[in-house]
């Protein structure tokens, strides 16, 4: 039983490689492994009617493990090829990966089988290759070797071509390496025996060496040699089966090897080479591989000299191989493990770095699979509930988001980014099978554990502070502030006209006015005036009554149906009643007299308490002596104090003084004011002109049903406008009066009978 494996079987090379080693007759079993592919083309050699079962594997399901496992011979031109342009150097960033990974699994699962290495940059790929086996233990020299045939098969055939003889009758020993310079034809050695002019030797090793270049040109873009490579893969594959399975003896060939291969004869060789590891050299292959090397000898001047050029590349080539294992992680690790535990057996190493492979099944994918739909859901559905703004910028810090999230994934898991993002690397590792990701996935969630100890008591502080706000205004604002005292130092130097217009400019209302109002109290209370309460002082007065009446307002609407109503507009009443005595002790309070006034009205209409304005009146007109004159206030206080003056007359029927005083607001009251002005229109209860009406459109709508019926003398529509708008007129208290004029409705309907008759 003979099994050839193939990797990278589904290539350009791969295919017809394994079309012919399925054509080899010693070959029983032909495993075709590939990461793309392989089974389409196992399926269609399998029709061959060839003795060889053929089977193709992909990486799933352990495939190369299973590919590799009984394998007699190895041969693997998996990895990228040339394109033009590009040195077989080019290709060392992608093959030599790849073929430290097919290295690996052929150490854990063929360690004796014979491995030929297609891939380039052979020069480099079979040394990396063989450190990998070394690093496992089961580097064998003789049973590894680089596939440099094809340089071979070019030799035979160019020769011929120039000899004009048949090719497969030329033989040319080809050694050193695989790439340019480095592959050195022994035409001087060529059989049968031959000459060449110089001009000719030079030409043809020139084509030798870069027939290969020749292909790559040809091919245009689309990839080397994969044909000639196939046959001659193949043709060398046969060589080793000869040896190593029909024992045929004096098997020759040339190939690229470690020269410990054969220990007495690769001195020989690693002297001419300047102590080279590797080269090119004829071999003879035997049952276990390579049994002897021969010497290099014989060389012409000229060869002589390709040698010593060939030197110092193929010596960078191999070194390169070397120190790329040497470097990788995963191998120090390995050896680290070796050398503190001596006592563990090979095998024992062998499943510690084999990690990898246990990850390769479908249970640890779906658990992939599901980690990553999980984790993708928590970290999009964080960033939704988050926006971008606060996702980057820090709804962890509070800086941009009101309240904490509590929506989901909030509520689900208290970090959701974090362990979300630890999810998706976590699965991302496993699918690739990566224990080098697993290792990354732990330390960045232990960072992440990190970074949240510090960060979660930070973020709770923000919001608890968030909440505390009111007792930080408060520290902010009190006299007693620490900041107060320099603030008070510097006093005399601040314009309030420059910081009126700086906090315009920079804070919003009403900050800005409350912080020019704050430091004027600072001002004046450095200055021993604090007790005077100045004019400026008043406004904040103002503020702070009228927003007392609409927060009792408020908070009584709020609790109006319970079973004790609060009364919280009679305290702000009692407080603005306060504000009020106070107008009349100082001469410059007394300008917030009228404002007070009218303020208070208003709280007394709203508790029904009327009668309480009388006591406000008549306060007034005792201090009227003492008050300056009516005009010189604000309009906007004369305004109020008019219209509630006026109301209140009306109410006592006084129609003529409160005709007086609500012309006079009227008059008073800006245009714009459009509400206001209408107010005073219907207590005024004149009928208006329809041009009138029409400017004020609420006006028009409440009172046009009984303007109409007076003017008709319709006496049943203005009782049915009555009833309908009963409610509205007792809340602009309008109610009585409406009533009365139903005596003029009458009026006119009587006039209208009597003309009627006569
Ligand atoms: N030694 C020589 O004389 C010689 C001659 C010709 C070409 N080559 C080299 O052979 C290699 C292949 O050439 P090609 O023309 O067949 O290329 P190709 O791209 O046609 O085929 C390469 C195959 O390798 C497979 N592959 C990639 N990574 C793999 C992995 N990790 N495991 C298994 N298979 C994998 C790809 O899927 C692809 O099917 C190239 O590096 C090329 O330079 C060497
Ligand atoms: O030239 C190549 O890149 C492929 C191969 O090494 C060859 O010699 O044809």
């Amino acid at each position: 039983m003979v099994k050839a494996v193939v990797l990278g079987a589904a290539g350009g090379i791969g295919q017809p490689l394994s079309l012919l080693l399925k054509l080899n007759h010693d070959i029983t079993e032909l495993a075709l492994y590939d990461i793309v592919n392989s089974q389409g083309v196992a399926a269609d050699l399998a029709h061959i009617d060839t003795p060889a079962k053929v089977t193709g594997y992909l990486p799933p399901n352990n495939g190369l493990q299973s590919a590799l496992t009984g394998a007699h011979l190895i041969l693997i031109p998996a990895g990228v090829p040339r394109k033009p342009g590009m040195t077989r150097d080019d290709l060392f960033k992608i093959n030599a990966g790849i073929v430290k990974d097919l290295a690996a699994s052929i150490a854990q699962n063929a360690p004796k089988a014979f491995v030929l290495i297609i891939s380039n940059p052979v020069n480099s790929t079979v040394p990396i290759f063989a450190e990998v086996l070394k690093k496992y233990k089961v580097f064998d020299p003789k049973r590894l070797m680089g596939v440099t045939t094809l340089d071979l098969v070019r030799a035979s055939t160019f020769a011929s071509e120039v000899l004009g003889a048949d090719p497969r009758e030329v033989r040319v020993p080809v050694i050193g390496g695989h790439s340019g310079v480095t592959i050195i034809p022994l035409l001087s050695q060529a059989k049968p025996s031959c000459t060449f002019t110089q001009d000719q030797i030079e030409t043809l090793t020139n084509r030798i060496q870069f027939g290969g270049d020749e292909v790559v040109k040809a091919k245009d873009g689309s990839g080397s040699a994969t044909l000639s490579m196939a046959h001659a893969g193949a043709r060398f594959a046969s060589r080793i089966l000869d040896a190593t399975i029909k024992k045929a003896p004096g098997i020759t060939e040339c190939c690229y090897i470690n020269l410990d291969a054969d220990e007495k004869c690769g001195i020989q060789i690693k002297n001419t080479t300047e102590n080279l590891e590797y080269f090119s050299v004829s071999v003879e292959l035997g049952p276990e591989g390579i049994s002897k090397i021969y010497p290099i000898e014989n060389l012409s001047r000229y060869e002589e000299k390709l040698l010593k050029d060939a030197i110092p590349e193929l010596r960078g080539n191999i070194t390169k191989g070397i120190t790329f294992i040497s470097e990788d992680s995963k191998f120090t690790q390995y050896k680290h493990i070796h050398e503190n535990e001596k006592t563990k057996s090979q095998d024992d190493l062998v499943v510690s770095l084999g990690v990898n492979d246990l990850l390769q099944n479908d249970i640890i994918k779906v658990i992939a699979i599901i980690l990553f739909f999980v984790g993708n859901i928590f970290v999009l559905s964080s960033m939704y509930a988050l926006g971008i703004t606060g996702t980057y910028l820090g709804d962890y810090f509070g800086i941009l988001m009101d309240e904490r999230v509590i929506c989901f994934p909030f509520n689900v898991l208290e970090n959701p980014m974090y362990h979300g993002s630890s999810m998706v690397f976590l699965a991302t590792s496993l699918w690739y099978s990566s224990p080098a990701g697993i290792i990354l996935t732990i330390w960045v969630f232990i960072l992440y554990s990190i970074a949240l100890q510090l960060e979660g008591p930070f973020t709770a502080m923000i919001y608890d502070k968030q909440q505390e706000s009111g007792s930080q205004i408060a520290e902010l604002l009190t006299i007693r502030a620490p900041f107060i005292q320099s603030l008070a130092s510097n006093c005399d130097k601040i314009s309030i006209r420059k910081l009126e217009i700086d906090a315009k400019r920079t804070l919003e209302q009403p900050w800005n006015e409350f912080v020019v109002l704050y430091v004027k109290v600072i001002i004046s209370m450095t200055f021993q005036n604090i007790l005077t309460l100045s004019r400026w002082s008043l406004p904040i007065l103002y503020v702070l009554d009228y927003d007392l009446r609409l927060l009792a307002i408020k908070s009584d609407l709020i609790f109006m149906m319970t079973e004790k109503p609060p009364k919280n507009l009679e305290i702000a009443a009692r407080a603005i009643n306060k504000s009020f005595s106070i107008c009349s002790l100082g001469v410059s309070r007394k300008w917030g007299t009228y404002y007070f006034a009218g303020l208070l009205f208003k709280t007394y209409f709203k508790l029904k308490q009327q009668n309480l304005c009388k006591n406000v009146m008549r306060s007034i007109k005792a201090a009227s002596v003492d008050l300056p004159p009516f005009e010189r206030f604000p309009k906007a206080h004369q305004v109020t104090y008019l219209y509630y003056h006026g109301l209140l007359l009306f109410l006592d029927a006084e129609y003529n003084l409160a005709e007086e005083k609500l012309v006079a607001a009227f008059r008073m009251c800006p245009k714009s004011n459009k509400k206001n002005k209408e107010l005073i229109w219907i207590i005024r209860g004149i009928l208006p002109s329809t041009e009138i009406l029409s400017r004020y459109s609420r006006l028009n709508k409440l009172y046009k049903p009984f303007i109409d019926s007076i003017r008709e003398g319709n006496v049943k529509n203005f009782d049915d406008a009555l009833v309908m708008n009963e409610i509205k007129l007792v809340s602009q208290n309008t109610f009585l009066t409406v009533e009365l004029a139903r005596e003029i409705a009458m009026k006119v309907l009587f006039k209208k009978v009597i003309k009627l008759r006569w």
